[in-house]
């Protein structure tokens, strides 16, 4: 197995008195689906955010495939961003824009600032960004605005121009927290193949226990800013779940299943 991320003595702290990670550290593995879950407040957010510095940690080392995040400059940053792949809750789309230009979207990472203002694009680029859309059943979609799509075909959207980045890893930041049943199951079961058919790493923050439980390799329990819990999802049991969410578990389970998790 390789080793493509890891997380050293991470500390974050906003402000004079918000800890929000505590000496957090952990290794992923390539390849690896791995869910981070806790609280709200627990700084799920906070770790994802910092491991592509769009938020920079306080201290600590975090090395993505070989090189120390947190010494980057701004060029190698920008080519570091072109490896990781973010998906977010509210999808981060530019919603007048069609389907196929915000997948295109993906490709600014590795394109001079002329290019990209110009919006210049590939065939290439437009027949992998086509390909993408397939895969994701938007292909009927592709010429359509982005503020006519459901919650499910936008998050789709996001995962696609994710994709055309060829990241190694995608962080994905609640991806399902804004959508009803029947989509997060489409989407959890997308990220899923994405990473079993393609071998891209997997890194996903979720509010659903139940969800967590049955999509990953691995989960990452955080409460209060620490991790107090990193191990399979079979380990995962009443006592598991009560150091991870204490009082408040049942908030965290979905509408319509995880009671059997409820202890
Ligand atoms: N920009 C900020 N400035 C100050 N404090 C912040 C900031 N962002 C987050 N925090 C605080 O850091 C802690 C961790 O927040 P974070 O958003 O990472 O948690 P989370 O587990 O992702 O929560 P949620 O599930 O509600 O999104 C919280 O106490 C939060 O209030």
């Amino acid at each position: 197995m390789t080793k493509l991320l890891q997380l050293n003595e991470v500390h974050k702290q906003y402000g004079q008195d918000t800890k929000a990670l505590t000496n957090v550290n952990f290794t992923v593995n390539s390849g690896e689906f791995v869910s981070i879950i806790g609280p709200s407040g627990a700084g799920k957010s906070t770790l994802l955010r910092c491991i592509n510095r769009m938020i920079d940690s306080s201290s600590g080392d975090i090395v993505f495939d070989g090189q120390n995040v947190n010494r980057l400059k701004k060029s190698e940053l920008k080519q570091l961003r072109t490896r990781i792949g973010m998906i977010f809750q509210h999808y981060n789309l530019v919603e007048r824009l069609s389907v196929i230009e915000n997948v295109l979207h993906g490709r600014l990472g590795y394109k001079s600032t002329f290019a990209g203002i110009l919006g210049l694009y590939s065939e290439q680029e437009k027949r992998q960004a086509y390909a993408i859309l397939q895969m994701l059943g938007l292909e009927k979609q592709i010429y359509k605005r982005c503020d006519q799509l459901s919650g499910g075909q936008k998050q789709r959207v996001g995962i696609a121009r994710a994709l055309i980045q060829d990241p190694k890893l995608l962080l994905c930041d609640e991806p399902i927290a804004s959508l009803d049943p029947n989509a997060s199951q489409t989407i959890m079961e997308h990220l899923r193949s994405i990473c079993s058919s393609m071998g891209i790493t997997v890194l996903v923050n979720l509010h659903q226990v139940d969800v967590a439980l049955k999509y990953s390799d691995r989960i990452i329990g955080v409460n209060k800013g620490e991790i107090v819990y990193d191990g399979l999802p079979a380990g995962v049991g009443p006592e598991e779940l009560q150091l991870i969410y204490g009082s408040r578990l049942t908030e965290y389970m979905s509408a319509d299943g995880g009671s059997q998790y409820a202890g």
